[in-house]
């Protein structure tokens, strides 16, 4: 890589650090200003975040089962500050995004979307939730969404934002955005298209198309579909065992695996091949790496 090149991505770095320390520590001065104090003011349900240290798979739960976890102003508020406490959660492997009562989540919070309705605060809302999504999709942890019953518009687009689905087999994922006479705005349309490519996209989005889970697995949308006979808690616990293979391991090397994956998706190649050497460089040599050469690795 040229000396001018390896400057640009220096200062690609150095930027992208410098938004994740603005955003988490509030700074202002970003394009979103202003609008945190705007979806403060729409308050209901929460977003839980329980870290299980153990198994270092993290439980995102959006709670708000009134409204069929609806995305309340602050639920967005709430959402940003769990995903800044996941950026930093180095014991960390996966996360699971799931929603309370047994269904996932209906998208924005309707009454908070009229209050916002004009352009001006509408725009700020969509960049806010498109910055929030995007750290969800680039956490160095392997996300995965747990749709049970609906993932409506907004939900829709965030399940997109992790890198698994699983689905229960009387689930459904719904691009409502049309019926609403809107398109997706936090990013669900670009991830999706990445997804299932652009024509199975553009059958989901312009038919507002259910997508019950077979059609999901068919079309690569869903990744799994969860068949759970017993109660409550058995869609997560089928989950995790689903997840487990994926994360053995220590969780420096689960993280380094997604940071090359990522940089790999997202990246000109130049870019990328950079980042992969740099990853590869956190890890050669480093206790994980060096307990497996001691060990005279055999892979049966
Ligand atoms: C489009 C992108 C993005 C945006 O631009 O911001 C959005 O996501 S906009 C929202 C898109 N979502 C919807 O339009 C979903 C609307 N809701 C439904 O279709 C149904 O409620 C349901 C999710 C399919 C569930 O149906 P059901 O099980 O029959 O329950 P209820 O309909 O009785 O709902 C229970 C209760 O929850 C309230 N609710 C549901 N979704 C929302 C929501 N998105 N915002 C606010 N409140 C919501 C619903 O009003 C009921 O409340 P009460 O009437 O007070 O009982």
């Amino acid at each position: 890589m040229s000396v001018c090149g390896a400057a640009r991505f220096r200062g690609s770095v150095a930027r992208i650090l410098q938004q994740h320390r603005a955003v988490c520590s509030h700074t202002s001065g970003s394009s979103t200003e202003g609008i945190r104090e705007k979806l403060q003011a729409f308050p209901g349900g929460s977003v839980e975040l329980r870290k299980q240290r153990d198994s270092g798979v993290a439980l995102l739960t959006l709670n708000n089962p009134a409204r069929r976890n609806a995305l309340s102003g602050s639920m967005m508020l709430d959402l940003e500050q769990r995903l800044c406490e996941l950026e930093t959660w180095t014991e960390g492997r996966a996360v699971i995004v799931q929603g309370a009562a047994g269904t996932f989540c209906s998208g924005s919070d309707l009454s908070a979307v009229r209050a916002i309705a004009n352009p001006h605060d509408g725009m700020k809302m969509c960049e806010f939730m498109q910055n929030t999504l995007t750290r969800l999709l680039r956490l160095p942890l392997i996300s995965v969404a747990l749709v049970e019953g609906r993932a409506l518009g907004g939900g829709a687009e965030l399940t997109t934002a992790c890198d698994f689905r699983l689905m229960t087999s009387d689930a459904v994922i719904q691009f409502v955005h049309k019926h609403m006479g809107l398109v997706p705005g936090w990013g669900g349309a670009a991830r999706l298209v990445r997804i299932v490519g652009s024509q199975n996209a553009l059958k989901l989005l312009s038919g507002a198309r259910k997508v019950d889970p077979d059609t999901g697995k068919q079309m690569g949308l869903v990744d799994e579909v969860l068949h759970c006979s017993s109660g409550e808690g058995e869609a997560l616990c089928q989950a995790e065992r689903w997840l487990g293979p994926l994360i053995q391991g220590p969780a420096p090397v689960i993280q380094a695996v997604k940071r090359v994956v990522v940089s790999g998706r997202e990246l000109p190649l130049d870019q990328a091949l950079q980042t992969e050497r740099s990853v590869f460089g956190t890890v050669w040599g480093a206790p994980a790496n060096l307990e497996a050469l001691a060990l005279k690795p055999k892979h049966k």
